[in-house]
């Protein structure tokens, strides 16, 4: 509030300056002419000093061009008699009202200009009398300031509703009435000392100095009562009284004092207005009650008051809220409870409205998995709830935890829901489950030729047997004669068709089966009768088993001088590859590839195991198969090998293969012919397709090319999540946690060593720890490095590596990376036993795992008398590091271990060398270096081991 200067409030109180003057010297207030200026302090006095209630009203200034809140000056709260609830209007002080209510006037409303004045109110004590009617009093309010006003909830008393400019409204006091507010008393004084009544309420205490702030008297506009106004509040009650007063409100707008509380002279927020400029909001009080109508005029502050309104709405009493017009009754024990507790019980009121939903929208549709908070959101539930429930039955999960079809259904089932998987169902797109499978008629099928995969160790003439079978030279197309691509072909024997898969080995083999495709009926394993069993040879074998895939032996090079079949059946018994006139089950066949021996000798045999296989399939329905290889061509598009496996194949047929779909548009069979239909075990080439599938990947001919395509991008999306979290391959580290949960049963491992006695060795540790938990499946042993090919088969197996003193080759490496392969290298048998029986117990050691820094290619080597063999070294990876341990590798096999006794550029003694330098080296008490070697550095880290 501003300072008010004394010629102001002289002619606000319309008097001449020197009498204000004296009155002011008369007041004991010290001011030195008519512009000086009367601060709180001296108005607050003044006003003690001239008191009337009347003047009190008066006070009320009204500033040219400033809307200005009326405001009841009285101060002394009158005695009062306790609230009457039932059938009085009574006006209530706030119960949290704070000790002193000083409504501060000069709160400036949004839209108009800022008022200054201030008024103090002293709160009443003790309930104020009742207001019935309201004679006419100036009120500075304004009418924006009474919608305002409206909205808040702590006023208790009426306002007045007043034009901007002047206000006249109308107060009856009826001193029987036990209760008003004692703004209204003051308004009733100031009422009838304006109008001449001389109509007092009962009692008025006179405000004092401390409890009220007079900010200056007004001299209220004497305009003579509005026809239409008096005529309206005459045939009904005064608006103030329609109004349901608001804490800290007084009757005619003013802020009501709090009860039981002591002045402080601070000045709070004015109950109705905006707090400004620091003032604090007075908290929200129950309305008071009246049972009068409501204000007509809600204006401005419509919008603000929206909410609040909505709040006094749900009145809990029951009562007519103010715009039902009903009547509201102040609890004081609950006022401070009211807002609160109409909003809670609101909500109430919404829960006990128990809706039992339609069956139809009791069904939960969700696709494979659904999230906590999700399905509580479709069921209608809080998420609190179903977290409680499952809890309840051991689960404990956060609210974006997954939760797949079963535990979704039995949880909904709770909540008396039901859920529905409406997942993409490829499986009947395809028509590939089971039920359909079963469809097959026994005189549906047809006998198919065998799809047979030959298999050896490098040169022991498979291309060259294959070649021989199909009297065609593709040995000579080769570069360099060796095997570039898989092909598949098919031959004839006696009007029985045998398809052969032109593999460079097992690796392809055991690729496709890792992407599932068990496309191989047969495996033709060659060895060379001159050769024996070379480790390849191993792996072939290894492969076929692990696929389940049956053996037949060619025995090829019998022409050779130096042939040996006897010895390599021999040697094959080691592997369970018992000819059957040794009493075994495995045909031999003695062929040779270049002289043509044997060979229909070997078909017969193919063609006699596909008998016993009893190779059969429909061919009168929709294809599927296998992609056997796909390559982009730059002219054709992606062009697929496909081996049909079952139904028939035709041009235009909408096929999915792999991630990517397309329509059959060309297929050309092993010898260049077009052909318009492809049977069982028939490979044909196919363009169409809109993208390259994988080698092994399936394919299907489905019903149309949406279907393929909402397949393909079915299978696409899933594949996005498999490259998210490709860590599906067995690990030592996640063995006890995978056991704990039931998804190993089997550990499958692959052993390489340096040595055939190490082998044994571990292979005889290794199955003294199978238990029942987890039985230990040695898969696959073989002398030498890791190869790539012990990768794709762990891969395959879901198995893990155990090298023990051998590395794995670069390639090997670098896929078991990407296959996510666990390879494990030891120099001590015992450490690796002892691994894998603390990983089956789920006590793993912290592994040490090896940080490799750098790979060194040793190119020459020299000796130096008394110092030993210096190696003329290449750093081809990384660097070298003096102190750093290091391993010298020999054909992927470790040689010596330890570290380096000197490390040098030129002549000069370094600490590191960086790729692509040269430098010398010498290993600690080690000479036997040879040029090809490698050093390889690293360091060893300590890795906790995670269950
Ligand atoms: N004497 C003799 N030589 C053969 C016979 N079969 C193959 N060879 C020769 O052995 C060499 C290797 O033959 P390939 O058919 O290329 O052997 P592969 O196993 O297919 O070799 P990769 O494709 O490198 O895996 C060739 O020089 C053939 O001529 C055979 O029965 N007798």
């Amino acid at each position: 509030m501003g300072k008010v200067r004394v010629y102001e409030l002289a002619k606000n109180m319309g008097l001449e300056n020197k009498d204000l003057l004296a009155k002011l010297e008369e007041a004991g207030i010290d001011v030195a002419s008519h512009s000086s200026s009367l601060a709180e302090e001296d108005l607050r006095k003044f006003e003690d000093f001239v008191n009337p209630p009347v003047q009190k009203i008066e006070e009320a200034r009204i500033k040219p061009g400033i809307i200005r809140r009326r405001r009841t000056v009285v101060r002394e709260p009158v005695e009062q008699t306790p609230v009457a609830a039932e059938d009085t209007v009574t006006v209530a002080a706030n119960e949290k009202a704070e000790p002193s209510v000083t409504a501060e006037v000069d709160t400036p409303e949004p839209e108009e200009i800022p008022q200054p004045e201030e008024q103090k109110v002293t709160p009443p004590a003790i309930e104020p009398p009742v207001v019935e009617s309201v004679e006419e009093v100036a009120s500075p309010v304004a009418t924006t300031n009474e919608a305002q006003a409206e909205s808040e909830p702590e006023i208790k008393a009426e306002a007045v509703t007043t034009s901007k400019k002047e206000v006249k409204t109308e107060v009856k006091v009826d001193a029987d009435k036990p209760k008003v507010s004692e703004k209204k008393v003051a308004e009733t004084e100031a009422v009838a000392t304006d109008k001449g009544k001389k109509e007092k309420p009962p009692v008025v205490e006179r405000a004092t100095g401390d409890r009220a702030k007079i900010l200056g008297r007004v001299e209220l506009p004497q305009t003579p009562p509005h026809g239409q106004r008096k005529t309206r509040n005459s045939a009904r009650p005064a608006r103030q009284d329609a109004r349901p007063a608001r804490a800290g409100e007084r009757p005619g707008g003013r802020p009501a004092a709090r009860p039981g509380t002591a002045p402080t002279g601070r000045t709070p927020a004015r109950p109705g207005s905006t707090p400004s400029r620091g003032n604090k909001r007075v908290d929200p009080a129950p309305l008071a009650p009246l049972e009068q109508p409501l204000p007509e005029k809600e204006g401005r502050n419509k919008k603000r008051n929206k909410g609040r309104r909505g709040d006094n709405n749900d009145n809990q009493d029951g009562r007519v809220s103010r715009r039902g017009r009903r009547v509201e009754v102040f609890e004081p024990g609950r006022a401070g409870q009211k807002k609160k507790r109409g909003g809670k019980n609101s909500k109430q009121a919404k829960h006990t409205e128990v809706t039992v939903s339609k069956a139809i929208k009791r069904i939960v549709r969700i696709s494979d998995s659904i999230t906590v908070g999700e399905l509580a959101k479709r069921m209608g539930v809080k998420a609190n709830e179903l977290i409680a429930e499952l809890m309840r039955q051991g689960s404990m999960v956060t609210i974006n935890h997954p939760l797949d079809y079963e535990s979704a259904a039995i949880l909904a089932a709770e909540f008396n829901h039901e859920v529905e998987n409406v997942a993409f169902d490829e499986e009947t797109i395809l028509e590939v489950e089971p039920s359909k499978e079963a469809e097959d008629n026994v005189e549906d099928l047809e006998v198919r030729p065998p799809v047979v995969t030959i298999m050896g160790h490098v040169d022991h003439g498979k291309t060259s047997l294959l070649d021989a079978i199909r009297e065609a030279n593709v040995t000579e197309g080769e570069a360099g004669g060796i095997t570039q691509h898989i092909g598949a072909y098919d031959v004839e024997l006696d009007g029985k068709k045998v398809t052969f898969l032109d593999t460079p080995g097992h690796e392809a083999f055991t690729a496709m089966r890792a992407r599932g495709a068990g496309v191989t009926d047969i495996v033709i394993l060659v060895v060379a009768a001159d050769d024996g069993v070379m480790p390849q040879t191993k792996e072939a074998i290894s492969h076929s088993k692990a696929a389940g895939v049956p053996m037949i032996v060619a025995v090829n090079k019998i022409d050779k001088p130096d042939a040996n079949p006897e010895k390599v059946k021999q040697e094959l018994t080691e592997f369970e590859l018992v000819p059957e006139e040794w009493g075994g089950d495995t045909i031999f066949v003695e062929v040779s590839a270049k002289q043509q021996t044997n060979l229909d000798t070997l078909l017969e045999m193919i063609l006699l195991q596909a008998e016993v296989l009893e190779l059969k399939a429909n061919p009168n329905k929709r294809a599927k198969g296998s992609i056997v290889e796909a390559r982009l061509d730059k002219g054709r598009g992606p062009i697929a090998t496909v081996l049909v496996q079952d139904g028939t194949l035709k041009i235009g047929d909408a096929i999915v293969a792999g991630l990517h779909y397309g329509r059959v548009r060309s297929m050309t069979t092993a010898t260049g012919s077009q052909v318009k239909e492809a049977g069982p075990s028939f490979p044909v080439e196919v363009t169409g397709l809109g993208g390259v599938p994988n080698a092994g990947d399936t394919f299907h001919a489905v019903e149309n090319e949406k279907a393929a395509k909402d397949v393909s991008h079915h299978r696409q999306s899933k594949q996005r999540e498999i490259d998210l979290s490709r860590n599906s391959k067995v690990s030592l580290d996640q063995l006890f946690e995978k056991m704990q949960q039931g998804v190993v049963e089997e550990l499958s491992v692959i052993v390489k060593a340096d040595v055939q006695g190490s082998l044994e060795a571990v292979r005889d540790a290794l199955e003294k720890l199978s238990t029942d938990a987890c039985r230990l499946n040695i898969i696959h042993t073989g002398v030498g490095g890791i190869s790539e090919s012990d990768i794709t088969l762990a891969t395959a197996s879901n198995a893990i590596v155990l090298g023990f003193n051998v590395r794995p080759e670069t390639k090997a490496k670098v896929l078991a990376e990407v296959e996510k392969v666990d390879i494990r290298l030891y120099s001590v048998i015992y450490d690796a036993v002892n691994d894998i029986r603390d990983a089956m117990e789920g006590l793993l050691a912290p592994t040490l795992k090896e940080k490799e820094l750098g790979r060194v290619e040793i190119r020459d080597t020299f000796h130096v008398s008394r110092v030993g063999t210096i190696a003329g070294c290449f750093v081809v990876e990384g660097k070298i590091i003096r102190n750093a341990q290091t391993r010298l590798v020999r054909d992927n096999v470790v040689v010596w271990q330890g570290k380096l006794s000197s490390l040098k550029r030129f002549k000069d003694d370094v600490k590191e060398v960086g790729n692509g330098y040269e430098c010398g080296i010498g290993l600690e008490k080690y000479n036997d270096i040879k040029i090809g070697d490698v050093l390889e550095v690293f360091e060893i880290e300590e890795v906790k081991t995670s269950l």
